[in-house]
């Protein structure tokens, strides 16, 4: 039974639904890094929030570990190029708390037009200050939006509502979808100079790291109120503070911070500076919402296969996986033995499909032909981190998807380019189920590619059958099956061997100096 550790505050709902599904769970909040490490290992799935960071020692740790689930958005808590290398999906839930979150921009948007945390403080305090607190109206007031995605369009389609005109800026925003949200495309600095409120709605990364530096607030409209309920990171907390200081920015919002959790900071206590922990995706709908999906998600990985919301693999429907999974074990099979045979430097990859087959999802299928093919570079390659690992190396992948009728209901063939030409294999599936090679290298042979195996090419000629199997036989190697194909007669053959037990490299030697062979290799599979 796969185990899940659920390492931060989330829904009870989702450990009810990993038991549900027949996952084991164990919830186990406020670990320290060092706590975390020395539990990792027996857990097959992680589900987080924000809380947990998902370093690379912890994934060195987490020796089990097939799958990280955040229940909720931003995953800059988890390195995941370092995960997709050991081979660990990493899946998020990129709706389940939009709403909320732009709920809670428009909320830090009235609250610094209105000083409402003031104001609520003064009056608090028995002080009526009806005087002090003058505020504005956000009606015809430019809202400049930086990242223009799911949070961003629902704090557009509301501002707009608020009768705010809005300004976007993000890079990947067409001009269509512009009009279709009724918003103005501008660029960064249009943005700057225009908006009166700016809401961040970005992800962090290199590019939007520090956005709103010092020179960019420098840019800013004087008295513009800014909102940052995104990641801490995008802005310039200390310019952020100096603008605040000589009256330049009006307000500032945020509910992220460059550290968190964030219990000191230069902004506490800032005149006009309100701040709230984290707490974009507090709402107990988007709680239930994320909650739900990470458990739904993490469980069909861990028990069908099924991928939904990853980050470093493609979607395969809890439906599909187990359509697909017979695919899976075939395209493996022929990725691993075109990489056992074909011992090049391989550059290029070609996977295609045809018949049923074509009508399946063909990138999964690609990645366990890399895995195949990959693992002879390393044990810990799967279909994760193979298409990662491809890249790295610099291999072209083509995938093809035929229309075509061929001789079977379903072929998948995988071809590499090596010094002597493109080489091929082909499989289907028997009974749509078993894995079976139908063509090695232009040649028709019907096999099963399971356990231990021997691979010898020859020229076809009388007697070398008998000679191979008395080879094996002194040596009491017993043949589990063989298989035969052929160019033409007395022309190029291959030998498929089951064999029960590894062949000694003494006896392989003795195969290769028979007469007629041109190439024996022992696979594994
Ligand atoms: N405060 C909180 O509790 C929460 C924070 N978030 C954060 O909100 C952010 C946005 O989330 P979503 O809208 O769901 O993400 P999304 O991926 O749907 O949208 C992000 C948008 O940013 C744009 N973008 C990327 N690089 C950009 C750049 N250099 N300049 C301008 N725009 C750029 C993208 O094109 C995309 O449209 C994420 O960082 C997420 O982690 C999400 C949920 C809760
Ligand atoms: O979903 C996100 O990106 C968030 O930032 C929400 O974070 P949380 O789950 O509340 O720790």
């Amino acid at each position: 039974m796969p185990k899940v550790l659920i390492s931060d505050k989330m829904d009870p709902q989702a450990a009810q639904i990993f038991r549900d599904r027949g996952v084991e769970v164990d919830e186990i909040t406020g670990l320290k890094p060092d706590e975390l490490i020395k539990i990792i290992g027996q857990y097959d799935g992680l589900a987080i929030r924000s809380a947990t960071k998902v370093t690379k020692e912890i994934i060195d740790a987490a020796t089990n570990l097939k799958a990280i689930g955040r229940a909720g958005i931003g995953v800059d808590n988890v390195d995941i190029p370092y995960a997709s290398a050991k081979g660990i999906v990493v899946m998020n839930t990129p709706f389940g708390n939009s709403i909320t979150t732009a709920e809670h921009a428009i909320a830090l948007i009235f609250a610094l037009a209105r000083q409402l945390p003031e104001a609520d403080a003064s009056t608090q305090a028995g002080k009526w200050e009806k005087n002090r607190f003058m505020g504005v109206e956000v009606t015809n007031k430019t809202l400049g939006l930086i990242g223009a995605g799911n949070i961003g369009s629902i704090v557009a389609s509301r501002a707009l509502g608020l009768k705010m005109k809005v300004a976007a800026y993000d890079p990947f925003l067409t001009p269509e979808r512009a009009i279709e949200m009724g918003v103005e495309k501008v660029t960064l600095d249009e943005l700057l100079a225009k908006a009166d409120f700016i809401t961040l709605h970005t992800p962090l990364t290199d590019q939007t790291r520090n956005i709103l530096s010092a020179e960019n607030l420098a840019k800013t409209k004087k008295g513009v109120r800014i909102v940052n309920c995104a990641r801490g990171g995008l802005i310039d907390e200390a310019a952020l503070k100096a603008g605040l200081d000589n009256g330049h920015i009006a307000g500032a919002a945020l509910d992220v911070f460059a550290v968190e959790p964030a219990t000191e900071s230069p902004l506490f206590g800032t005149p006009n500076f309100i701040s709230t922990p984290h707490l974009g995706a507090s709402t107990s709908e988007a709680q239930v919402n994320v909650a739900l999906q990470v458990a739904e998600q993490l469980s069909d990985y861990l028990m069908t296969g099924g991928v939904t919301n990853a980050l470093n693999m493609p979607s395969l429907s809890a439906e599909e996986a187990p359509k697909v999974k017979p695919y899976l074990a075939l395209a493996e099979k022929l990725g691993s033995l075109v990489g056992q045979l074909a011992h090049d430097n391989l550059t290029n990859i070609s996977v295609e499909v045809e018949g049923s087959a074509a009508e399946l999802n063909i990138k999964p299928l690609t990645g366990a032909v890399l895995a195949g093919i990959m693992r002879r570079y390393s044990d810990t390659v799967n279909m994760v981190n193979a298409p990662f690992l491809a890249k790295e190396r610099g291999i072209d992948v083509r995938e093809v998807r035929h229309d075509r009728e061929g001789d079977y209901h379903s072929l998948l063939r995988v071809t590499v380019e090596t010094s002597r030409g493109a080489r091929s294999v082909a499989g289907t599936l028997f009974g749509n189920a078993s894995p079976r090679l139908v063509e090695l290298f232009g040649i028709k042979v019907e096999a099963d590619l399971d356990g231990r195996m021997l691979y010898i090419n020859n020229n076809d000629s009388p007697g070398f059958i008998g000679s191979v199997g008395s080879i094996l036989g002194s040596a009491g190697i017993n043949i589990g099956t063989f298989h035969l194909g052929r160019r033409e007669a007395g022309g190029e053959a291959i030998l498929l061997l089951s064999v029960d037990e590894e062949v000694p490299q003494e006896l392989m030697r003795k195969i290769e100096a028979l007469p007629n062979v041109r190439l024996v290799r022992s696979l594994k599979f």
